[in-house]
């Protein structure tokens, strides 16, 4: 019944995202300041609001739901979300899903989902309640370098106090003094340090707010903050056997952190790396490549581009190339950071040359740009759109 009445809102998803936003900052106008609706383009909202449901959609049922919301609760703790926040929000949610439903939103159908939201909403709080002790809400972190690479590629190295605890291929989310109200995900660039310093790679995404602020108006001395790190892409406990990692764009900064902590374990085995980037210019951190490079002999890097004025996504039929001639495939642990429809892309490629599923290792990262053009009904019912992937241990609204 969930699943039924939220497939009925979904279709008019743009109209419910707005009214959601109008009803939230028209009775809770105290709070609301945050993230006015107008501060950023309708479309991003509506996609980043219904990616959340949709994702818990698409886990009714299934046993890592809990933990998934867990994960939220304790993520939102950055955003001060409160009890009163979360029953603002379902108010104004289940006003928005009836609005948009139109006659479809029955008494039962309504019935359903405010049960359904209450037990999303406490499994959130025991999320945000159950932080490890003294973990804040949000790390500070001074930016102590910022190195640009051409007019949309910046690597920023921040020192966050206290130190940052995580590992290796997770992410952060970011938010800037210069992006109010925006929080925005990050991988970070390196193993930990002994300094606590960490690197975000940052590819500045046309109209966005975050990318922009941290590629051309970010400088040593200014202030940031990080949210709880998150995210399952790790090497694991003791890494094993031929591996290979592809990165494409700044999908470089997990995998060269998982190379670091490989350099750091004096691996051994085989390490094959695929570095795919729109053209040779974005090819931007070869020196510490080279670098791991001596730290790492078994490593053997392949970089790919376009050809010379060709599109950017010839890069990546380039690679299919290159991986279709290397063999092996099911002995490999496949390590894969990139835009979303790469790795998709890749991932198939992979399995059908024999790589194992559970050897593919990656996280699905929101999309940061504008998304796709809204789909009108006919196209949605003719070929009905793959949810979009939405990890909101880490992702952000
Ligand atoms: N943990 C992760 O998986 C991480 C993911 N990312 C994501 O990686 C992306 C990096 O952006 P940029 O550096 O600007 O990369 P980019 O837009 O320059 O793309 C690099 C290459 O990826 C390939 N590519 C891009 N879109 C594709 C598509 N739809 N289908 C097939 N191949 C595609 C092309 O070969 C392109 O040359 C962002 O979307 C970011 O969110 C970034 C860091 C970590």
């Amino acid at each position: 019944m969930l699943r039924a009445g939220f497939a009925v809102v979904e279709r008019r998803a743009e109209h419910a995202a707005k009214y959601f936003y109008s009803h939230l900052f028209w009775h809770n106008r105290a709070c609301g300041r945050c993230s006015r609706p107008g501060l950023r383009p309708w479309k991003r909202q509506r996609d980043r609001l219904f990616a959340a449901v949709t994702e818990v959609m698409d886990r009714l049922g299934d046993p890592s739901l809990p933990a998934y919301l867990r994960a939220l609760g304790r993520d939102h703790r950055k955003f001060l979300a409160a009890p009163e926040h979360y029953a603002a929000v379902g108010a104004s949610l289940l006003a928005a899903f009836a609005r948009a439903a139109g006659g479809a939103w029955t008494a039962e159908v309504e019935k359903a989902w405010c049960q359904a939201y209450s037990v999303m909403a406490e499994t959130m709080l025991e999320g945000a309640a159950g932080a490890p002790p003294g973990e804040p809400a949000w790390w500070g972190a001074d930016v102590v370098r910022h190195a640009r690479y051409g007019p949309d590629l910046a690597v920023l190295t921040l020192r966050p106090s206290p130190q940052l605890p995580y590992t290796a291929g997770q992410y952060v989310s970011v938010a800037h003094p210069r992006a109010a109200g925006v929080w925005r995900t990050y991988s970070i660039g390196n193993a930990p340090r002994a300094d606590g310093t960490v690197d975000l790679h940052v590819s500045r995404v046309s109209g966005g707010p975050m990318s922009t602020a941290l590629v051309e108006r970010t400088h040593p001395g200014d202030a940031l903050r990080l949210s709880p790190p998150a995210g399952s892409l790790s090497l694991g406990a003791s890494p094993s056997g031929p591996l290979t990692f592809i990165a494409a764009g700044t999908g470089w900064a997990p995998m060269k952190a998982l190379l670091e902590q490989l350099a750091g374990a004096r691996y051994a085995d085989e390490v094959r790396l695929f570095v795919v980037a729109r053209d040779a210019a974005y090819l931007y951190d070869r020196p510490a490549l080279e670098a791991l490079g001596s730290r790492l002999p078994c490593l053997h890097t392949t970089f790919i581009t376009p050809a010379p004025g060709r599109d950017p996504l010839q890069a990546t039929e380039r690679l299919m190339t290159a991986l279709g001639h290397r063999s092996h495939w099911p002995h490999h642990s496949v390590f894969l950071a990139g835009p979303p429809g790469f790795m998709a892309e890749v991932r198939e490629v992979l399995v059908g040359l024999g790589a194992a599923e559970s050897r593919i290792s990656c996280d699905a990262v929101p999309p940061v740009g504008p998304g796709p053009r809204p789909l009108g009904s006919a196209e949605w019912l003719l070929n009905r759109p793959v949810p979009r992937w939405h990890n909101p241990a880490a992702r952000n609204a």
